[in-house]
């Protein structure tokens, strides 16, 4: 199968037009390194780029709900353009959420202000699950109408599709909100092993249909976020949830767009997020990049992982830490600079246009 086929049906993006972001993008230094050929620079994005750190996104959001944000075309392609034409980062990230899929199938959810999403009524037995029903591209309708819209603004700078990762999807689902320890997801997880990997095979369906609409509409590639999944031992993510995540790679593998996986506090799982299907494998802080690239060994790329925290240290500083994670990048098959997390809404939006600036500066060949 081909991006072409639109296996979906839809054909709210043409073939054609499809085909014209493919050419446009191609030759960007962030799918270059994606794909792990030489590059003119190291390309640069952070996560969370779009957002309260930008005076410009407070602005347009003022008086609009994040979650109705997500569902405002024109709102959400001026977002996710914010960050590109300030920063002159190498990609865009589509602004959305990560519970924006399970609120279009009907799960009753908020995001609150200084929380996170929180979900109404929790999912925790066999019979809560029917409530996570298929996703459709006529669920999301707004996605794809901004997506056309991005690419028509966007040209030669790619846009990263995501979606949270089965995992990170199921703690919100089952804690009903943010949690430190999931107590309530480790406690289905080992308690009740079939209902949890019923639930994780559901969450890997609806993540991996979210992920086809936007690839079909234009991105350039995509990123599937296991933000909590570092609270794991290695045998259990092997167990519980690699399959999970891998049915979602394997589901847009035909697409043959770069698949980046990120978590926080992942040092130990690397290894197996790579095998779970990324071409690219996002490292924090906390892991340096060379050792990073032991642990997943040949054949990714690697993303990261300056401390987001840097930033707030004076210029010398920051720079000097970015060296760093550019020295212990140099030996890389492709490296793509990233913070070790996304972007805090205090940071000072001109020492992260100052850095990609630095990164630029440093590794232009
Ligand atoms: C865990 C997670 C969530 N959402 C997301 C993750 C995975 C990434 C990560 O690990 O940080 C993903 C996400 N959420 C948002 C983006 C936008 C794209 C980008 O610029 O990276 C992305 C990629 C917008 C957002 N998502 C959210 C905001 C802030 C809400 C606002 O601006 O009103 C933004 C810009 C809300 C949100 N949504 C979530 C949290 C924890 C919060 C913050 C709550 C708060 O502190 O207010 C869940």
């Amino acid at each position: 199968m081909s991006a072409n086929d639109s296996p979906s049906g839809q054909q709210k993006t043409t073939s054609a037009s499809l085909d014209a972001v493919r050419n446009a993008t191609h030759d960007s230094a962030f799918l270059k390194a994606c794909r792990r050929e030489p590059v003119p620079h190291t390309p640069v994005w952070f996560m969370r780029q779009a957002g309260r750190s930008l005076p410009e996104y407070l602005k347009v959001r003022e008086g609009i709900a994040m979650l109705d944000s997500c569902m405002m075309p024109e709102l959400v392609a001026e977002i996710t353009l914010q960050p590109v034409r300030r920063h002159k980062v190498d990609a865009a990230i589509y602004f959305s959420d990560i519970v924006v899929p399970l609120k279009a199938i009907g799960i009753d959810l908020d995001i609150k202000p200084g929380v996170g999403p929180v979900i109404a009524e929790p999912i925790r037995t066999r019979a809560d699950l029917a409530r996570l029903r298929d996703l459709t591209p006529e669920d999301v309708p707004y996605v794809t109408e901004a997506i056309g819209m991005l690419t028509a603004e966007l040209g030669a700078t790619p846009l990263i599709g995501f979606a949270g990762a089965p995992f990170t999807l199921a703690s919100y689902l089952v804690e009903g909100g943010p949690s430190r320890n999931h107590e309530r997801t480790k406690a289905m997880m080992y308690g009740d092993p079939q209902l949890w990997a019923d639930l994780v095979d559901r969450l890997a369906e609806i993540t991996g249909a979210f992920l086809k609409v936007q690839i079909e509409a234009g991105a350039s590639a995509v990123q599937l976020f296991d933000s909590w999944v570092g609270a794991l031992a290695p045998a259990d993510y092997r167990r519980a949830v690699l399959p999970a995540s891998a049915k979602v790679f394997d589901a847009v593998a035909p697409y043959g767009v770069p698949r980046i996986h990120f978590g926080v506090g992942t040092g130990e799982l690397l290894g197996l997020m790579g095998e779970a299907g990324a071409d690219v494998v996002g490292v924090d802080w906390r892991v340096p990049l060379d050792e990073a690239a032991r642990r997943v060994g040949p054949g990714k790329a690697l993303q990261g992982n300056l401390d987001p925290a840097v930033l707030f240290a004076p210029t010398p500083a920051v720079e000097a830490k970015t060296r760093e994670v550019l020295d212990a990048a140099a030996g890389l098959e492709g490296h793509i600079f990233n913070l070790g997390h996304g972007v805090m809404p205090n940071m000072d939006p001109d020492a992260l246009t100052r850095l990609v600036g630095y990164v630029h500066e440093q590794t232009a060949r």
